[in-house]
């Protein structure tokens, strides 16, 4: 048995081109400081030095992007790329640590599996557990509403919408943002069961 741990580091590695993966950044951090015991690492892509030491003791990271032409946009795209000398040969220095994701884009569906899928290819390369969204879907049926969480029906990650014509201060929606900060608190807490669980083990 390890010492009982008092708490887990959950970090969010996004890039956002014009503010609206920024806004769904934020909701997702503000999932994660929504439990106890959670400490935020909050990495800008463009904006923050990459803190690979302390990206290397956090117990999960989150990666966000906009779907920028059906995948990550290129300033993400280069951030993975970065990866492979300081955590993929240095030894896979995040293997076993929780991962998930999320992206933004304009259209509903938009080609945003894409890049879900290519950001949870990204986590199996570093051995990582992928999270997904467990939230029913939203706004798929004569009682449902663009209001619903998970309106956009993806579970590989929480998605969100930006009207192409509306800026960060009103996209994406309050729904996709509820969204975003439900999966925030969901890695933070599967991050704990298996923070406890080795621990215990
Ligand atoms: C280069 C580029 C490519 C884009 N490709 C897509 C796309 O494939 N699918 C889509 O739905 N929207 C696409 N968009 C729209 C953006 O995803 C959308 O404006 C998003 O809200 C931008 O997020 P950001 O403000 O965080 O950069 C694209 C925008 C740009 C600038």
């Amino acid at each position: 048995m390890g010492s009982t741990p008092t708490r887990i580091t959950v970090a969010i590695v996004y890039h956002s081109g014009f503010g609206h993966t920024a806004r769904q950044a934020r909701a997702v951090a503000e999932g994660v400081e929504a439990v106890e015991g959670a400490e935020l690492l909050f990495v800008t892509i463009g904006e923050d030095e990459i803190p690979w030491d302390k990206l290397e003791q956090a117990d999960a990271i989150i990666f966000g992007t906009p779907t920028y032409m059906g995948g990550p946009s290129a300033q993400f795209k280069a951030f993975q790329d970065s990866t492979s000398r300081p955590v993929f040969a240095a030894g896979r220095t995040w293997k076993n640590k929780v991962a998930a994701g999320f992206t933004n884009s304009a259209s509903h569906a938009g080609d945003k599996l894409a890049t879900f899928i290519q950001l949870a290819v990204f986590a199996a390369e570093h051995g990582m557990h992928w999270i997904n969204l467990d939230l029913p879907p939203g706004n798929n049926s004569t009682t449902g509403s663009p209001d619903n969480m998970n309106r956009l029906g993806f579970w590989m990650g929480a998605a969100a919408a930006s009207n192409a014509d509306e800026g960060p201060d009103v996209a994406p929606p309050e729904s996709d943002l509820a969204t975003a900060r439900y999966m925030g608190k969901r890695v933070a807490e599967v991050t704990w069961q298996l923070v406890r669980g080795k621990s215990a083990a």
